[in-house]
């Protein structure tokens, strides 16, 4: 298989990447590639590493091992300067300024890559970019309403925008379809779906009905370490995924496996 810059498209690189809090390693050795224009999709039992995973990436906890993108190594970098080099994150809770309309929000969000000087230049209009990542996450209509008015699935949706305004070529989305209804999960998925292919897009991820509509590429990680990866089906046929997921009746993965398998096993 050729690398993946031979085939012009933009990736992160992770080896043996290892999160070390005073002893307990907490990830443990990871190795991934996350390919531009694919859906990667990050599943584990709680206490896997996934969160701090994406934390390392995003330069919020050291880290050794490497993170390659567009050669340079996020783990020496700060996590202004990862911001600003294309990564960008959203977290479990929605961290949208409340009081601040959906314009607001965005504008802000997009003054990552602006010179403090410039920062008023934004308020005479609504930046092209800005306009463009209303219509992208479907909030037009609500630009001027206060983000705390939102709908639990539309503040999800305004985060995801703050990451478009901020150019963010690398995303890590963390639960993002948490507490949404099928209608607004089905339409986060196409909206990741639509954005997706420019970008690198990485969602962590209990919710398996999502992660089975939408998911290309599905990396399970347990206890720190890297268990498989694969397509869906791959995955449910992994042995030792069955192993860590059957017996914890009420956990997510536990229905991507057979019905049956799971009667034998629980
Ligand atoms: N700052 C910290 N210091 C010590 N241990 C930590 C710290 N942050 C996380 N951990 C531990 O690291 C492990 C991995 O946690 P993490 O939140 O990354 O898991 P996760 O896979 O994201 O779980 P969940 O699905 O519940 O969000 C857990 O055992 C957690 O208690």
């Amino acid at each position: 298989m050729s690398a993946p810059d031979e085939l012009g498209q933009d990736y992160l690189e992770v080896r043996d990447l290892t999160v070390d809090f005073e002893g307990f390693k907490a990830v443990d050795g990871v190795d991934l590639t996350l390919l531009q224009g694919r859906l990667h999709f990050l599943i584990g039992p709680n206490g896997a590493g996934k969160t701090t995973l994406v934390d390392a990436l995003t330069g919020l906890v050291p880290a050794t091992g490497l993170a390659r993108y567009r050669n340079r190594d996020l783990l020496t970098m700060k996590p202004h300067q990862i911001v600003r080099s294309g990564i960008g994150r959203t977290f479990q809770t929605a961290t949208v300024f409340e009081h601040l309309s959906v314009l607001q929000n965005l504008d802000i969000a997009g003054g990552v890559h602006r010179k403090a000087w410039r920062l008023p230049l934004a308020r005479r209009g609504t930046p092209d970019y800005v306009q463009h990542a209303l219509e992208t996450i479907g909030l037009t209509d609500l630009r001027d309403r206060p983000a705390g008015v939102l709908a639990h699935g539309q503040k999800q949706w305004l985060e995801i925008g703050m990451l478009l305004v901020q150019d963010a070529k690398v995303m890590f989305l963390d639960e993002t379809v948490a507490g949404m209804s099928h209608e607004e999960r089905d339409a986060t998925g196409e909206l990741l779906q639509r954005i997706g292919s420019e970008r690198t897009t990485v969602v962590i991820e209990h919710d398996m009905d999502f992660v089975r509509s939408f998911a290309d590429v599905v990396t399970v990680m347990h206890a720190g370490k890297v268990l498989a990866e694969g397509s869906l089906a791959e995955i449910q046929s992994d042995a030792r995924v069955q192993e860590v997921y059957l017996g914890r009746a009420a956990t997510a993965v536990a229905d991507t496996v057979e019905a049956t398998y799971i009667e034998e096993g629980v």
